[in-house]
This record gives C-alpha cells, structure tokens and sequence, in this order.
C-alpha cells in the first residue's frame, strides 16, 4: 500500500505526512525533494509550474512507488498531486495508492503560508495551486480531511483514517 499525502502548498503535507511515516514506520518521500533545479527556480521565482514541468518529476515520484512496490514495501509520501492526471501518473507506480486530500479554507492556508519562513514557495502561488486543484472524484481512492486544526489533531485523525481504511495497525505512542 502506498499513501500520498496531497493538497496545495501550505496545507500542511510534509507536517502530517512526516509524522505518520514515523508512527507507521514507513519509508517516506517529500515530492519538493525530487524537482529538478529548474523547477525550484521557476517556483522561487513566483512562477507557477506546467504540466510539462511537473510530467518528469511526477514521473520519478511513479518510479520511486514502483521501485518499493517491487520490493515489497509500502512508502509514505508528500506530494502536491493537484490534478487528477498526476495523480494518474503516481498510480502508474503501484495498484494500491491511497490518497489524503489535506483541504482548508484559502485563509487558514494563506495565513500558514504567511508565518512560514525558510521554504522557497512564495505565499503569492497559492491563488494558482488553487486553481489548479482538482479534489479527488468518487472513484479515486482516498479521503479529503479538514486541517484547520493544531498539528497535532490533523495528524491523529489521519492516523485513525488512514489505519481504519487501510487495515493498517499503528503501534501505540511513546
Ligand atoms: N495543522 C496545522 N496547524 C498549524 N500550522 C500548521 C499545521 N500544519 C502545518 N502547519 C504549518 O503550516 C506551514 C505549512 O505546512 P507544510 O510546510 O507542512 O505544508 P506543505 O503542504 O508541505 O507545503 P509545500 O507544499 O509548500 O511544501 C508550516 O509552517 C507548518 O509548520
Ligand atoms: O505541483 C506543484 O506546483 C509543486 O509540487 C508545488 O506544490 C510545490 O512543490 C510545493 O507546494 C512547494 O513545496
């Protein structure tokens, strides 16, 4: 099994996802990681990505699935995935990829966006990773979760969420 966490930028996907890899003890990638230097240019300098730009790099996040889907391992991982071909394209990695939806009024993100320092994303790119979201359709594996509230709240809840859909056992906290 393999869980996405996606969302727009400042929704909160490297928080929860990190915190869950670590409690479920699965191996987890953070998309950014996997840009090429263009891309990260591109951004930095307040210009939103195409699909042509992001079609490599969601390619290499597919391989990086499938890779330990042949060894037999579920991963974690943190990607934006807003529109439904890439999240298609992450499928092309394995059969079972289960996606989080990370949703929140724009002015909670906005306002996280605000306080947050040392990230290369400009705030001012939220507008266009918004109107780039497409949210999950009915027939996409995954659910949609709130995270207006503290970090710890959203990640126990997508804790229970992701174990209670996924049959999965998380060991008890420390
Ligand atoms: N539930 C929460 N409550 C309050 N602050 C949060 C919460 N979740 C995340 N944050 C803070 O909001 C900011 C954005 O979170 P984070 O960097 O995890 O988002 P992201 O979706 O991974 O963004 P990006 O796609 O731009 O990397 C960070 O400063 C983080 O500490
Ligand atoms: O598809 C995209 O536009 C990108 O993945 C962005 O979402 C950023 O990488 C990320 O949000 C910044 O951390």
């Amino acid at each position: 099994m393999h869980i996405v966490f996606m969302g727009v930028s400042g929704s909160g996907k490297s928080t929860v996802a990190l915190s869950v890899a670590q409690r479920l003890g699965l191996p987890y990638a953070e998309a950014d990681g996997f840009h090429p230097e263009a891309n990260i240019a591109k951004m930095s300098a307040g210009t939103p990505l195409t699909d042509e730009d992001r079609r490599p790099w969601l390619r290499s996040l597919a391989a990086w699935i499938s890779d330990h889907e042949l060894r037999g391992e579920s991963t974690l991982m943190a990607c934006s995935a807003l529109k439904r071909s890439y999240r298609d394209t992450l499928r092309s990695g394995a059969p079972g990829v289960y996606f989080v939806h990370l949703d929140a009024p724009t002015a909670v993100i906005a306002e996280r966006l605000r306080a947050r320092a040392g990230h290369f994303m400009p705030a001012g790119l939220l507008d266009s990773q918004q109107a780039t979201l497409e949210p999950l359709e009915d027939d996409e594996a995954g659910i949609t979760i709130d995270v207006s509230d503290s970090a710890a709240q959203v990640a126990g809840r997508v804790l229970d969420a992701v174990t209670a859909a996924l049959g999965l056992s998380a060991p008890p906290q420390a």
